[in-house]
């Protein structure tokens, strides 16, 4: 079995795949180090051969993970690293160290799947747009907040912005202008994303024609939905770059 773990700002998204077909034995989403370990405990019948992950977290938090993984369940982990050009990507930063290992994933599982022009988007605790040409050029691309920073800076920022988390679902159902608070923040950021989606749309028309395929990932990928028609909505887009980024032997 192979354990595959994705670590981001706020969650880490892990899964365990088995055998030479790949099939998925169990996956999840959880927010700290302690309740991974909690989630893989509880799994019978765990054996795990080995273990890869990208973390976009500090270099002490990603050791402190992987040396609890070793201890805890006697596996050798591979962590992505950054790399100036893999499997056709040329990673366009003009220090390629710096960009997230996460968007570098994407990027390669995106290059990997489409074969040609693409334009990655990811909603998670931040928003990234990454451009891909066709002869795997990497033109560049945009960070901006999240669906859960916009909020969080509404609400931290105002006195009278306070919501739950059920009224927050709940005021998501439509997209028409809000007649409460909870409606008018919620529905407001999230059109912020869906424009987001439009622009850079445009922006790869402008590159590319309609020559390119677009990827949505990330937590907050349904906020978007039908905005891009045609895009390919791939949860998993940094797992398919993982495991072209560290193949097992
Ligand atoms: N099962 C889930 N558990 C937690 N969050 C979820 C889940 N499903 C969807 N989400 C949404 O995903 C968002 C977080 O996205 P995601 O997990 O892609 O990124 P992240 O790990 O927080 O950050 P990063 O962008 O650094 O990877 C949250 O705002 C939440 O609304
Ligand atoms: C932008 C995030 C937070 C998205 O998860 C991550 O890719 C990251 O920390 N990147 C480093 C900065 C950069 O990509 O330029
Ligand atoms: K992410």
């Amino acid at each position: 079995m192979i354990l595959e773990l994705d670590c981001g700002n706020s969650f880490i998204k892990w899964r365990v795949l088995s055998g030479a077909e790949v099939v998925l034995v169990a996956e999840g989403v959880v927010d700290s180090d302690l309740a991974l370990c909690e989630s893989l405990c509880k799994l019978s019948g765990l054996s795990l051969r080995s273990c890869r992950m990208v973390s976009v977290r500090t270099a002490a938090e990603t050791s402190a993970l992987i040396d609890m993984l070793e201890r805890d369940f006697g596996v050798s982990v591979i962590c992505a690293k950054p790399a100036r050009e893999m499997s056709g990507v040329r990673n366009g930063y003009e220090d390629y160290e710096r960009l997230g290992l996460d968007r570098w994933l994407a990027m390669l599982g995106a290059f990997h799947l489409a074969n040609g022009p693409c334009l990655v988007l990811d909603f998670g605790t931040a928003v990234t747009a990454d451009f891909i040409a066709i002869d795997g050029d990497h033109l560049g691309g945009f960070i901006c907040p999240g669906m859960p920073l916009m909020r969080n800076q509404l609400r931290t920022h105002t006195r009278k912005i306070r919501y739950d988390d059920v009224a927050a679902e709940r005021a998501l159902t439509s997209q028409a202008p809000g007649r409460s608070t909870v409606e008018a923040v919620e529905r407001g950021c999230s059109l912020m994303l869906r424009g987001f989606v439009l622009t850079q749309l445009e922006m790869a028309r402008s590159y590319w024609g309609e020559g390119f395929t677009v990827f949505i990932t990330g937590g907050d990928a349904d906020l978007v939905a039908g905005v891009a028609p045609g895009a390919r909505f791939v949860p998993d887009l940094v797992f398919v770059g993982l495991a072209v980024a560290c193949p097992l032997s």
